[in-house]
């Protein structure tokens, strides 16, 4: 089937699901499922997102989206022969009633999938559980500590895998999202990488998102799962405007990143203590730490911007220690 065929049937099938929450008539179950996962394989061909004996860590977080990412994943691999080793790689945060419940999808996952689980949790890397920040921080801007503490989780946690990459379940609707998120905040720098399939091709491990053009709506398999803690995240304004904009018309998400042309090249700063640049991730635990948890929320001069580790990472010892060591709604990575 050709791929304009593929993306009409994909098309019909998400306007029909927005408009009575359902699949199409026209298009089985069954026929859905093999476009989908066609249109996944030809993202991840065309786009040379992997190459064979690649090892990989799916970014589980026990969501629908990632869930489905490993499942999918999985089976391309095996029906393609694509030759890679697969791993979930899973950040626990420390929010109880929430990502205990969807690790334990995760650990569920493991067995389903025959993929090997490593899970790496805040409190491990850096002391604080989300619930402790929350309470040190309040409800205000704690995505903002969850965001970069996860991004650097994940690296960590992908470096100790010895991954060659990190793949993530971020889906169209996210991208647009975060498109939209980076215009409203004046955020060039990230406004012309954000809807890049793969970044941090310069960094130690890649990422990349093999449903950049893969609807919400489309994830079938889907959980319930909001944040306990972001239900005012800056982030959901964006996420009910765009899902406005797929009710008038489907493919305005798809439009929303497309019209992102670069915008010059984007800086990637890493974190670069030598010269007195820490990066985000050091800045709010060192915040945390010196009982200043506020220091470092919103644009910080001086940082390196929190895309990569800081050499003086490190589980802090105990919390009264002053020295510097080491989204939710959505990361944008
Ligand atoms: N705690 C986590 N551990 C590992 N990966 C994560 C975690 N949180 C998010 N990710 C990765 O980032 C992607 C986008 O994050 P987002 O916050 O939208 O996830 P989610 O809504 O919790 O779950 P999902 O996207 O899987 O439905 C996820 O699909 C997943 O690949």
């Amino acid at each position: 089937m050709a791929r304009d065929n593929l993306r009409l049937g994909r098309e019909a099938a998400s306007a029909h699901a927005v408009a009575s929450g359902r699949l199409p008539s026209s298009i089985c179950r069954e026929c859905f499922y093999i476009v989908f996962e066609d249109e996944i394989h030809q993202t991840i061909v065309e786009n040379n997102l992997f190459k064979p004996g690649d090892r990989v860590a799916i970014g589980a977080s026990g969501g629908k989206d990632s869930t489905v990412l490993a499942y999918v994943l999985s089976e391309l691999n095996h029906r393609h022969k694509y030759c890679l080793d697969l791993f979930l790689l899973s950040v626990d945060e420390g929010i109880t009633g929430y990502r205990d419940d969807s690790l334990e999808t995760v650990k569920r996952n493991e067995i389903q999938y025959g993929l090997p689980l490593k899970i790496i949790s805040y409190k491990d890397l850096y002391g604080w559980t989300m619930d402790d920040i929350v309470k040190a921080i309040g409800l205000k801007n704690n995505c903002t500590f969850c965001g970069v503490f996860r991004r650097q989780a994940l690296d960590r946690g992908a470096a100790l895998l010895k991954v060659d990459k990190i793949v993530t379940g971020h889906n169209a609707d996210d991208i647009a999202e975060t498109v939209l998120l980076n215009i409203l905040r004046g955020d060039i720098a990230r406004l012309s990488r954000c809807t890049f399939i793969t970044t941090g091709e310069d960094g130690p491990i890649p990422r990349c998102k093999p449903f950049k053009y893969t609807y919400e709506k489309e994830i079938l398999d889907y959980f319930s799962t909001e944040c306990i803690y972001s239900p005012n995240a800056y982030r959901g304004f964006a996420r009910e405007f765009i899902k406005d904009l797929e009710r008038m018309r489907p493919r305005a998400i798809l439009d929303i990143i497309n019209q992102v042309r670069i915008l010059g090249s984007p800086q990637q700063q890493g974190c670069q203590s030598k010269e007195h640049k820490l990066c985000k991730a050091c800045v709010l635990l060192d915040g945390l730490n010196r009982g200043l948890p506020k220091l470092g929320v919103g644009r910080t001069n001086g940082v390196a911007g929190g895309d990569s580790d800081c050499e003086q990472q490190a589980k802090r010892p105990e919390r009264s220690r002053s020295s510097l060591q080491g989204k939710h709604g959505n990361i944008d990575f």
